[in-house]
Parts: structure tokens; sequence; C-alpha cells
């Protein structure tokens, strides 16, 4: 499947109510329905609701080009697995994505390397596009935030490589200390990670697209232009305008792609 040039993905963590979470998406989708650049497939959009409400923003979204997913799977596909949710029945709800690795589980929930490349493989043997988050806990200078990400994708990619799995993956990169924050981290270290990180070719036979998140908002990719695939939203998408604004943005940025195929 061809890329979009631009990639958003908005994660509403646990923040929203089930009622919030409807009217949020139905406003995004009335966006997406008339936004030409989202239309015409420029501007991809992912959205990363709390699990029991992927089957109704399916229905909501499902006339446009939003694609849904999760923000967590299970290894295992099936079992006695009690309160996890498999690849197998993500699929089936229509999710394309599934959100691997984020700080928060890996902080409150303990998740190790090895289970984040068990799930990352469960998500592409069931054709789910893995959003891969990762990123260095303490603020480092480029190069050695650049090292430490690149340990951290190895880890995660082991079991996916050891299988011999292949597929697109999106790589989330958040610095730890830039979720949550006031403001996303400075923009030309953003910039210069992102460069190297899309300069890493020895990591498998993935198709990769590096989006940047923590606390990122509008005004972000305007200033940051190609240097990065896209974005990965939180508390700065809670507001339809502001998502539409970034939208807006994504979609200007498409425009001066210098290739037609991918950003
Ligand atoms: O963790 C993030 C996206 O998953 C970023 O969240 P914030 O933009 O709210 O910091």
């Amino acid at each position: 499947m061809t890329q979009p040039r631009i990639t958003l993905g908005v994660s509403l963590k646990m923040y929203f109510s089930y009622q919030q979470t409807l009217a949020w998406s139905e406003e995004v989708a009335e966006i997406a329905r008339h936004h030409p650049a989202m239309v015409n497939g420029e501007v991809g959009l992912f959205v990363l609701p709390a699990f029991p409400a992927i089957a109704a923003i399916g229905q909501i979204f499902s006339a446009t080009a939003v694609s849904i997913g999760a923000q967590d799977l299970c290894w295992e596909d099936s079992g006695a697995w009690t309160g996890e949710v498999g690849g197998p029945m993500l699929a089936e709800l229509g999710c394309r994505y599934v959100e691997i690795g984020h700080a928060e589980r890996r902080r409150h929930f303990a998740e190790t390397d090895v289970q984040i490349a068990a799930k990352l493989a469960a998500a592409l043997r069931n054709g789910l596009t893995p959003v891969l988050c990762f990123g260095e806990a303490q603020q480092l200078p480029p190069d050695q935030a650049i090292a430490t990400c690149r340990q951290q994708l190895i880890a995660a990619l082991s079991e996916a490589n050891r299988q011999q799995l292949s597929g697109d993956v999106v790589l989330a990169w958040e610095p730890q200390w830039a979720i949550g924050a006031p403001a996303p981290a400075p923009d030309a270290f953003i910039a210069e990670v992102c460069h190297g990180l899309r300069q890493l070719h020895d990591l498998g036979d993935f198709r990769f697209r590096v989006i940047y998140g923590g606390s990122a908002g509008p005004g972000l990719l305007s200033r940051l232009g190609h240097q990065v695939n896209g974005l990965f939203l939180g508390r700065f998408a809670h507001q339809p305008t502001a998502l539409r604004q970034i939208i807006d943005e994504a979609a200007a940025l498409a425009a001066t792609s210098p290739s037609a195929t991918e950003a």
C-alpha cells in the first residue's frame, strides 16, 4: 500500500470517557471527510482509542481515510491470558495499527524489551502495523540519543527478525523527558535525531516511517519540515480545531514533498 507523505497519529491514552471519545471522533471524521489532503491520501491519520471504543469509532471513521488502532496488544494470539487483547481480535475489529512499547507501559506496567519484541512480532503476524514507541529517558546530545534509540530498536525488532517477519513499521520516537511536558523537544534536536534515525538501514526487512511524539502540537510540523515523516500526538490533539490546524500543516508539507510516494 502506498504510504501517505505525512503520517499523523493520535493516542487518546485514558484521557477521554467513552462518550467523549465518540464525540471527538465525530468531529475529526467531519474534518477528514472534507480535507482534500486526507481525501487524496497525502496525509494519513490514525487514531488509537481505549480498547472499548475501538468498534464504535471504527463505525464513525468508516467512510473516511482515518485508520484506527489499539494502544497495546498481547504477544499471544489467543488462550488463557486474562485481561489481554490479542492481535486477531484487533484485526477483526478493523484495526490497522497497534501501539507497542509506550514509555508509560514500560514505566507503569514494567513492560520489558523481550515482551515488546514479542508484541511487535504478534502485530506483524496479524497484519497490523506496529507503532513502535521508543526514546531515551534523559536529555542527551543528539548522537547519544540516536545510539540509545538504535539499541532500543534492535531489541524491539529482534523477535520479528528472528521469525523473518517484514512489513511497515511506524517508528514513534518519543524522548521520555518530552512526554507530558509543556513543550516538545527543541526543533533542532528533533530534526537531528530524526535525520539520524532515518539513516539507520541495518534493522531488518521493514519499511519505516519516523514520526516524533512528546508534547507535539500545532506549529511543530511546519517548523520541522521534511525532517520528520509525521507526528504522534497526545494532549495537543484533544481539541479538534488544533488537530485540524496540524492536518493543514501536514497538507502544506505534503504538497512540497520531495518524493511523490514517501516523505
Ligand atoms: O505519549 C505521547 C503520545 O503517545 C505524547 O503525549 P503528549 O503529547 O500528551 O505529551
